[in-house]
């Protein structure tokens, strides 16, 4: 039987708000070993974009990523927000190490062809080091990946952290039974929005497209809904979204992603 892994993906609405990133950080160092960390943190970005006078442009979810805003988005996701999550984790006995998809060749990625949108310097994803990741976590580390790659030529690319964290889970396949969890503000994916207690117990494709046609999932939650099915059928065991809270204790709502009905 494969060992389990657990790959879990924080954004940066819950970074954002220290108290809420302290709870999720306590609820993580306590998950036991082997486990990876991917956190967002465009929130951030957008805040000190806005500041330095480099008005923050998003597309279907994603940052239009020009020079200045390359310069931004690295100084915010493999600086500051990567160092603070991993100092805190350190000081709750979790041995975190932090990196960008550069940091050990980890993640690489070709950047985006210029369509209908250029995004400029965004990256998707091409490769993910397993062996690299793997020797880490059999060091006994967690690693704790931002939402950056690299081309390979030494170009750094900006890419959606809700990607990295299902292709860094599809990658840690080939050796682990993979368990990915997309973690949030919210209970899980809501059948209303503006009603926490509204959680979608268990969504497959069909009843996805539903909820889309309906309006009902939107924004934000298309990517992270798109890049769970996409894990889920590519290897990953298991995928869930859902609050710090189910993380902690299961018997709390949270949505479960499945391909069949
Ligand atoms: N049906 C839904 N249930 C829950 N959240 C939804 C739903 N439809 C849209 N959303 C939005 O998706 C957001 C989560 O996606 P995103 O902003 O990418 O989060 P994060 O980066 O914090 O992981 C929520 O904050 C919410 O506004
Ligand atoms: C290309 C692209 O859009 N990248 C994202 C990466 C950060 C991210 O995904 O952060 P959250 O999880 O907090 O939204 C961005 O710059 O916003």
């Amino acid at each position: 039987m494969k060992k389990e892994v657990i790959v879990v993906k924080i954004g940066g609405n819950v970074l954002e708000d220290p108290e809420k990133s302290q709870a999720f950080l306590e609820t993580f160092a306590q998950l036991p070993n082997p486990k990876v960390l991917v956190h967002g943190g465009g929130k951030t970005a957008s805040a000190l974009s806005e500041r330095m006078g480099i008005p923050p442009k998003m597309v279907n979810g994603r940052r239009i990523t020009d020079a200045d805003t390359l310069e931004v988005v690295t100084m915010v996701y493999a600086g500051l927000a990567n160092k603070k999550v991993v100092a805190q984790l350190q000081a709750l006995g979790c041995n975190a190490l932090g990196l960008s998809g550069a940091d050990g060749n980890s993640i690489q990625a070709v950047k985006r062809p210029k369509g209908q949108i250029d995004y400029g310097f965004a990256g998707d994803i091409k490769e993910v080091n397993c062996c690299g990741i793997g020797s880490l976590i059999a060091g006994g580390f967690v690693p704790v990946f931002c939402a950056l790659t690299h081309d390979g030529k030494g170009q750094l690319l900006n890419t959606n952290a809700d990607t990295i964290a299902s292709e860094v889970a599809i990658s840690l396949g080939e050796g682990y039974s993979v368990k990915l969890y997309y973690c949030f503000e919210k209970n899980g994916v809501l059948n209303d929005i503006e009603d926490d207690d509204s959680v979608i117990r268990d969504i497959n494709p069909k009843k996805y497209e539903k909820l889309v046609m309906q309006g009902k999932i939107a924004a934000g939650m298309i990517p992270k809904m798109d890049n769970s099915f996409h894990a889920l059928a590519h290897g990953v065991s298991e995928v869930a979204i859902g609050h710090v809270r189910s993380l902690q204790n299961p018997a709390q709502p949270y949505t479960k992603l499945s391909l069949h009905s």
